[in-house]
């Protein structure tokens, strides 16, 4: 038995929360509070020393803060050996790797990052990929609340990269696209070669719809978050996950099979 898996076995797993006071930290912290096997030790937005984190004895660190803040965090998390989960979206190829970096320094440490923690939305991803690469065409429609900082979202430039990926494995060119004078941003952003676009409006959560085409026949494969507790059962999933899976996992899917 590991020593993680004894101070498990002991008791909650100790929890604090970065963000505990955006749309996301709140329903987190009632989560974590309402999991038996957890104890929510800290709760930290923008202000509060992170040193309460340590201060508390926590074991594992949630963050759903800012992309402008979650790499000072993360590396705060990894200097002071506490696990993370992070929802936080705009994770570069460039930061995961910086990521990886640090954590070769420590190698009893876990951090889990997932664009979506919505197990609709995973599967949603997973089936897309499994899609890409019989279809000609694709775009990706994504849908928020019109307080999201980023665009694309998280879910959507992830999606991109996942089916651009099956496409080049599968040997497929370029989506045919004879688009010409394009008014800017017309076509979406171009990721990986596949277009995205990103829609806001008041009573939108989070949506994503995949679109694909061939000759005579189309696919669309939609997710819908309707109510920030869909990331629930995701969250708490990776908080269990993550201390006994050291180095960096990437979305949610290994943690489903
Ligand atoms: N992975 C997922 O399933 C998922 C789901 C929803 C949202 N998100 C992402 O999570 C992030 C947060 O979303 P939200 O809707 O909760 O945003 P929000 O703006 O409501 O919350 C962010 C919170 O972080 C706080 N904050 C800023 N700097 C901080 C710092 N240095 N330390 C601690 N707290 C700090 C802010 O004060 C705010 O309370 C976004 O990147 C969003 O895209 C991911
Ligand atoms: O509300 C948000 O902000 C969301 N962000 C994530 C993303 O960017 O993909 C997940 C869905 C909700």
């Amino acid at each position: 038995m590991t020593d993680e898996q004894e101070k498990g076995a002991t008791g909650p797993i100790r929890v604090g929360v970065l963000g505990a006071r955006g749309r996301m930290g709140i329903e987190v912290c009632k989560a974590v509070d309402g999991a038996a096997d957890m104890e929510l030790v800290a709760t930290v937005d923008q202000g509060d020393p992170l040193s309460a984190v340590a201060d508390a004895g926590a074991q594992v660190v949630v963050d759903f803060t800012t992309p402008d803040v979650v790499m000072d965090n993360l590396r705060w998390c990894v200097d002071q050996g506490v696990h993370a989960v992070v929802g936080t979206t705009g994770f570069t190829g460039q930061r995961l790797d910086q990521v990886r970096g640090w954590l070769g320094g420590r190698p009893e440490l876990g951090v889990v990052i997932a664009p979506n923690f919505g197990i609709g939305a995973v599967l949603m991803m997973q089936f897309a990929t499994r899609a890409a690469r019989h279809f000609e065409s694709v775009e990706i429609i994504e849908q928020h609340h019109p307080r999201k900082l980023d665009a694309p979202s998280g879910t959507a430039t992830h999606t991109a990269r996942l089916v651009a990926a099956a496409r080049a494995e599968a040997g497929l060119g370029p989506v045919p696209d004879a688009t010409a004078d394009e008014v800017a941003g017309a076509r979406g952003a171009d990721i990986d070669g596949v277009r995205v676009h990103a829609v806001r409006a008041t009573g939108l959560l989070a949506h994503q719809e995949v679109l694909f085409g061939t000759i005579g026949e189309t696919l669309t494969i939609r997710h819908d978050s309707y109510d920030r507790v869909s990331f629930m059962p995701g969250v708490l999933l990776a908080v269990r996950a993550v201390p006994g899976r050291p180095g960096l996992t990437l979305g949610l899917d290994p943690l489903l099979d």
